[in-house]
C-alpha cells in the first residue's frame, strides 16, 4: 500500500453532472421479461440512431440463455481475436444500416442455416457460427460468390471488407484496413459535436464542500446536463496519470496475455467485452476490464491483472482513495439537499461495493457507424469516472448528444439510476454513450459505487411531500434486473417508478 495520504482540499476539480431534467421523454419501458421476442434490430448502437425512437420501438426482453457473442468469441476454445470482433463489429454496423425489409429477410435467411445457439453448443462451434452468420450477410448484401475457407485468418476478413466495401484487390497491412460501411447509406449523418457546459469550482476548504458540489442551482438548473460542479478530490495528477498508464499499458498487451484473466460466459467479472445477447445487436467497440474493488472479501484475484506489475498497487491504492471520495461526496449530496448527512451512506450501507471498469477505445475508421459503448445509463448510485484526453464521452439531453469535456486532474460523477431512486428523483441518472474517434485511442476508468446488494433501497422520505409525491418504489438487488436490460441497450429504471 502506498504511503500518499488523500488530502480533500487539493486545487484539483470534480464535475458533476446529473440531469434535473425528468425521463419523461422516454417512452416508460416495458415491464420485466415476457414472453414476446424481441425486434433484433431495434437496439442499435448506431450513433445516428435515435435512442428515443429505439427504445419506443423495442420490446420487451425475454428471459434468455446465454448465447452471448462475446463469450464465444473471447472465450473458450474458439479464440477469435479481438481484431476480428471489430471487423464483425464494423460489418454488422453495415448491415445495421440496411432498410427493416432487407434486415429481416436476411435474419430469417440465418435463422434457418443457424442451429440453435445455447444449450450444448460450445464456444468453438458458437464462433464458427457467427463467423458463417457474417460470412452469409456479406454474400448476401454483395451478391459476389466469396468462399472462405473455414479457417479464415484475420487478414482474410479484412481483405474481404476492403473488396465488399472499397474493391481494393490488395490489403496486406492492418493500417491500410479501412471499415467503409457496406453500401452508402441512405442518409449521412455526421456526429455533431455540442459541448456540455461544465462549470469548476476550486475547492478551498470542507465546509463548503458541499455548498459547492451540490448547491441549489445545480439542483434546480433547467440547463441539463450542465449541473457541472468542481470540487478538490485531493488526489495527485501525478497519480490520475500513474492510473492511466498502468490502463494503458493492460490493454497493449498481447491478447494472449489479457486473455490470463479472460472472463467466462457467466462472469461479470475479468477481461472482455460485454456480452450482445441479441441477435443483429452491435458490440460496442471497445476492451474492457471489470473487477470488484471493495469490500477487499469481494475481489476475485484471479481476475486482477498481474501484469503490468504496477497495476494491482496503484488499483489498491485507487480503491482506498475512492472509498474516502464516496463518503465525502455522499455527505455532500445528502447536506445539498437539506438532509441528515449520512442518509445516503446509510442506505448504501457500510459494505457498499466499489467495482471498477477499465475501458480502452481502439481507433475506429467509421465513428460515423461504430460507438464505442452504447447508450446506457448506469445502475450504480453514481459513478466515478476517470477520463483521458480525448473526448469521446457523451450525455444525452432533450433529443441530443452533448459531448463531456476532458479535464485532465478532474474525475467525473455521473449519476446512476440508484441515486435517482433515492433521492426521488431529485438527482437524474443521465443516458450516455462513447464515440468512437479515428485518430486517438482513449481509455477511462469508471468507478461504480452501489449500495450493499442486499439493501433495500428507496427515496429518502425528506424528499417526499404532496408536491412531489414518491416516484420510486422500494428496490433490492437493482443491478440484476439493470443488467438484463443494459446489455440489450435498453434502461431500466422504468421497473422502480411507482
Ligand atoms: O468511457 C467513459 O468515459 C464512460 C464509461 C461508462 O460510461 C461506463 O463504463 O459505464
Ligand atoms: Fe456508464
Amino acid at each position: 500500500m502506498r504511503a500518499e495520504q488523500f488530502k480533500p482540499f487539493h486545487k484539483f476539480v470534480v464535475v458533476i453532472a446529473g440531469s434535473t431534467r425528468g425521463s419523461s421523454k422516454w417512452k416508460k419501458g416495458p415491464s420485466m421479461p415476457k414472453d414476446k421476442a424481441v425486434n433484433p434490430m431495434a437496439v442499435s448502437s448506431n450513433p445516428s440512431t435515435n435512442f428515443q425512437e429505439s427504445i419506443m420501438e423495442t420490446e420487451p426482453p425475454v428471459q434468455y440463455e446465454d448465447t452471448s457473442h462475446t463469450s464465444s468469441i473471447t472465450c473458450g476454445e474458439s479464440k477469435l481475436s479481438h481484431e476480428k470482433e471489430r471487423v464483425i463489429a464494423g460489418l454488422s454496423e453495415g448491415v445495421a444500416k440496411l432498410g427493416r425489409e432487407t434486415q429481416k429477410q436476411l435474419y430469417d435467411y440465418n435463422a434457418q442455416a443457424e442451429p440453435k445457439q445455447g444449450g450444448g453448443v460450445s464456444a468453438s462451434k458458437k464462433g464458427e457460427i457467427l463467423l458463417q452468420r457474417d460470412r452469409t450477410l456479406l454474400q448476401d448484401m454483395t451478391d459476389s460468390q466469396i468462399n472462405l475457407p473455414n479457417n479464415a485468418t484475420l487478414k482474410t476478413w479484412k481483405k474481404i471488407a476492403c473488396e465488399v466495401n472499397t474493391q481494393q484487390e490488395n490489403v496486406n497491412s492492418p493500417t491500410s484496413f479501412e471499415c467503409k460501411p457496406l453500401m452508402e447509406l441512405d442518409e449521412p449523418q455526421p456526429v455533431k459535436k455540442r459541448r456540455m457546459q461544465i462549470r469548476e469550482v476550486v475547492m478551498k476548504d470542507y465546509s463548503s464542500y458541499h455548498k459547492l458540489l451540490f448547491d441549489g442551482d445545480a439542483i434546480d438548473a433547467k440547463e441539463y446536463p450542465a449541473t457541472g460542479k468542481a470540487i478538490g478530490h485531493g488526489i495527485s495528477t501525478s497519480f490520475l496519470d500513474e492510473i492511466r498508464q498502468v490502463t494503458r499499458d493492460f490493454f497493449q498487451q498481447p491478447m494472449e496475455e489479457k486473455n490470463k484473466i479472460a472472463k467466462g460466459v457467466k462472469d461479470f467479472e475479468g477481461y472482455g467485452a460485454d456480452p450482445v445477447p441479441e441477435e443483429g445487436q452491435s458490440l460496442d467497440w471497445s476492451d474492457r476490464l471489470f473487477v470488484n474493488v471493495y469490500p477487499e472479501d469481494t475481489r476475485k484475484s484471479k481476475f486482477w491483472p498481474e501484469s503490468p506489475a504496477a497495476f494491482r498497487d496503484v488499483l489498491e491504492e485507487y480503491t482506498v482513495k475512492m472509498k474516502t471520495f464516496t463518503e465525502i461526496v455522499s455527505k455532500a449530496m445528502a447536506k445539498s439537499l437539506s438532509l441528515e448527512e449520512n442518509c445516503f451512506l446509510n442506505q448504501f450501507g457500510e459494505r457498499g461495493l466499489l467495482k471498477a471498469r477499465f475501458n480502452y477505445y481502439s481507433c475506429c475508421e467509421r465513428p460515423d457507424l461504430v460507438l464505442g459503448l452504447k447508450p446506457h445509463a448506469d445502475n450504480s448510485g453514481y459513478t466515478i469516472i476517470l477520463q483521458d484526453d480525448v473526448e469521446g464521452l457523451q450525455v444525452h439531453k432533450d433529443g441530443k448528444w452533448f459531448t463531456v469535456p476532458t479535464i485532465s486532474h478532474a474525475l467525473l460523477v455521473l449519476m446512476g439510476d440508484q441515486m435517482e431512486i433515492m433521492t426521488n428523483g431529485m438527482f437524474k441518472s443521465p443516458v450516455h454513450r462513447v464515440l468512437t474517434n479515428t485518430e486517438r485511442e482513449r481509455i477511462s476508468v469508471a468507478m461504480f459505487y452501489h449500495p450493499e446488494p442486499k439493501k433495500e433501497i428507496g427515496p429518502e422520505e425528506g424528499l417526499v411531500n404532496q408536491e412531489r409525491p414518491k416516484l420510486f418504489k422500494k428496490v433490492k438487488g437493482y443491478a440484476v434486473t439493470h443488467w438484463e436490460y443494459y446489455q440489450r441497450g435498453m434502461r431500466a429504471l422504468h421497473v422502480a417508478k411507482v
